[in-house]
């Protein structure tokens, strides 16, 4: 199923992060979303997560239960007291619920994704002790169990290593050859060249949105550059397409 952003406006008290946004992704894409610093990047990830109330327009195509969603590293809470396997078994939620304990299968499952992920031996660390890539690896592996058709990810490959990078891109390729819709916020310019095929280049309003090599040209980087510097922060919501 596509997801459709219908004239999406998102803001914060007022204050415009996305500006009448119309898009749609297709089943299966895997999309980048980038643009300048303070572009409502994430701001656009959590609204399809739902997590951030829409001001304007409407996200078509996408409920709760069928994405899967990955936060920046910044807004986890890692001193929670959790093992590994722990965090890797609540991608299994939405099946276990608060009572039920794992099948063998389910077991198998979670011992499985932290493979996937190069984590074997990893399973009783305390999440504290990881590193910033283990902890992605796990929360990557979090991301396997929970088996959805969307999977939406907050610059995932953010302060981690090249061998971190590649085998996490690999997982993302497999989840790309299952037609699963994979969408990515991230700054790294030349992994989208190299890896995704679509690209959504947002400066609070879409500057072009297609195949990763018309969307990131010169002259729509420097567009969505001007756009972000001359944004005025205390401007209130703008009433365009309003009743
Ligand atoms: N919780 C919030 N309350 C108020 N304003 C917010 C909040 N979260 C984000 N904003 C503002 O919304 C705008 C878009 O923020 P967002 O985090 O979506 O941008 P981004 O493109 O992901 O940025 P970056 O590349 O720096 O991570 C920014 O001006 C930011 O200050």
């Amino acid at each position: 199923m596509s997801i459709r952003l219908n004239n999406l406006t998102l803001a914060y008290e007022r204050h415009p992060a996305v500006h009448h946004l119309t898009a749609t992704i297709a089943q299966g894409d895997w999309l980048a979303i980038v643009g300048p610093n303070g572009a409502g990047k994430s701001t656009l990830l959590n609204a399809m997560a739902g997590l951030t109330a829409i001001n304007e327009g409407s996200i078509e195509g996408l409920c709760p239960n069928t994405v899967a969603y990955l936060p920046q590293q910044a807004q986890l809470d890692n001193s929670f007291p959790l093992t590994v396997f722990e965090l890797v078994v609540m991608g299994l939620w939405a099946k276990l619920g608060f009572s039920k304990s794992l099948s063998g299968l389910q077991h198998k499952q979670c011992v499985d994704a932290i493979a996937v992920v190069g984590l074997q031996g990893f399973e009783h660390r305390m999440i504290n002790t990881l590193s910033g890539g283990q902890l992605q690896r796990c929360l990557f592996a979090r991301v396997l169990l929970q088996d959805q058709p969307v999977i939406l990810l907050d610059e995932p490959f953010n302060a981690i290593d090249l061998k971190t990078l590649t085998d996490l891109t690999q997982v993302i390729k497999r989840w790309h050859q299952n037609n699963r819709t994979v969408i990515m916020v991230t700054h790294d310019l030349d992994y989208v060249q190299k890896h995704c095929p679509q690209t959504l280049l947002l400066s609070r309003e879409c500057i072009g949105h297609g195949t990763t090599k018309d969307i990131l040209t010169t002259g729509n980087l420097k567009k969505a550059r001007q756009l972000s510097e001359a944004f005025d922060e205390r401007a209130h919501l703008c009433m365009q397409g309003a009743a």
